[in-house]
């Protein structure tokens, strides 16, 4: 059984998932290599907590459990049940992280990485026990999206999907197993073919980008939070999907390099909201403003999704 959890990583995604796992009762060692994170992730905490409690989520009846935070990486794995890898996208990043960890780790203890999209398959090759690594992949902001990928490599063992998947259930969250280890997964295919559209038709000047947003979200977001896709064909009529596919499918974008509005930005260090600019600009108080906007609007519809409006 699982209870004590390491999450290496505490940028983005880690502090959230340190404040959901602990509201589930665990105990969490939190780790990062930069002092930094660790601190802005000690200062989320809190935050993330008011989130958990206007969701209603209460803990267990053993209650709440714990975040410890440590810089030190042994510390932070030693009796771990479960490492949730969490550091940057990049194949050889993670891997140096699964060659730190493999001798400080019992073999039987899972290793399971929040990785976007790279196949587990390939992250496997690096560790010594790849039938206990698993996918883990969280949706941001996590500790609002109940939603958890999971996703076994070709050397995953089925118990290790089995562990995770009633771990994921039992503190009250949503897993969905993937049953084939393609890059992205599901969640971010669907994401990143909605995405490539929405940059292209911007790009070719075909909407403003405040417009592309209000027309995605109060059109096909607001509606698909309730009808999913499958549903929603079921829902506009299959014939008609027929008939628009069979000539928009061919006008769709299909590039498959990275659009030349994002490598102006990236190259000029607009990354968005963690650098003040991005699609849109921020100053440090709008960005407050807007994540606490934010947490209270996703919060609200989650509650009326589940029937507790
Ligand atoms: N940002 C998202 O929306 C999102 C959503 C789901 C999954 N993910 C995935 O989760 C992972 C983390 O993403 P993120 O957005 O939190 O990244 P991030 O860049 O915000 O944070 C990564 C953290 O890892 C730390 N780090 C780097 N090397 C390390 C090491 N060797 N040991 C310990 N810590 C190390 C960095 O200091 C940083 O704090 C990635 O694989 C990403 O694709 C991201
Ligand atoms: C743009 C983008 N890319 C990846 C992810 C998750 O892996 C997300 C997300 O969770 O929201 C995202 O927005």
């Amino acid at each position: 059984m699982i209870q004590r959890i390491a999450i290496i990583g505490l940028g983005t995604m880690g502090p959230g998932m340190a404040a959901r796992l602990a509201r589930g009762g665990l105990q969490v060692a939190a780790y990062d290599v930069a002092p930094v994170a660790i601190e802005r992730a000690r200062s989320m905490l809190g935050v993330a907590d008011s989130v958990l409690d206007a969701l209603g989520i209460a803990p267990p009846q053993a209650g709440v459990g714990t975040v410890r935070f440590t810089d030190d990486l042994g510390d932070a794995v030693s009796g771990a049940d479960l490492i949730i890898e969490n550091v940057p996208e990049n194949i050889s990043v993670k891997a140096d992280v699964y060659r730190a960890i493999d001798s400080l780790i019992a073999s039987d203890t899972i290793v399971a990485s929040d990785t976007s999209g790279i196949p587990i398959t390939k992250l496997q090759e690096h560790i010594s026990h790849p039938e206990r690594m698993v996918g883990m992949h969280w949706s941001n902001p996590p500790h609002i999206i109940p939603m958890i990928e999971v996703i076994a490599g070709e050397k995953t063992a089925p118990q290790t999907v089995t562990t995770i998947r009633d771990l994921i259930r039992s503190i009250g969250l949503l897993p969905v197993v993937v049953k084939k280890d393609v890059p992205g997964f599901v969640e971010n295919r669907v994401l990143y073919a909605l995405l490539r559209e929405a940059v292209d038709l911007v790009e070719r000047g075909v909407i403003d980008p405040e417009d592309l947003d209000t027309c995605v979200s109060w059109g096909i977001g607001y509606k698909i939070a309730v009808i999913g896709p499958m549903a929603l064909l079921d829902m506009a009529g299959l014939d008609i999907y027929k008939s628009v596919s069979s000539f928009l499918n061919a006008d769709l974008s299909n590039r498959d390099d990275v659009a030349p509005m994002v490598l102006e930005k990236t190259n000029a260090s607009k990354f968005g909201i963690k650098s003040g600019e991005g699609m849109f600009s921020y100053t440090p108080e709008q960005t407050k403003a807007l994540q606490g906007e934010r947490a209270r609007k996703l919060v609200a519809v989650r509650r009326i999704l589940e029937g507790r409006g």
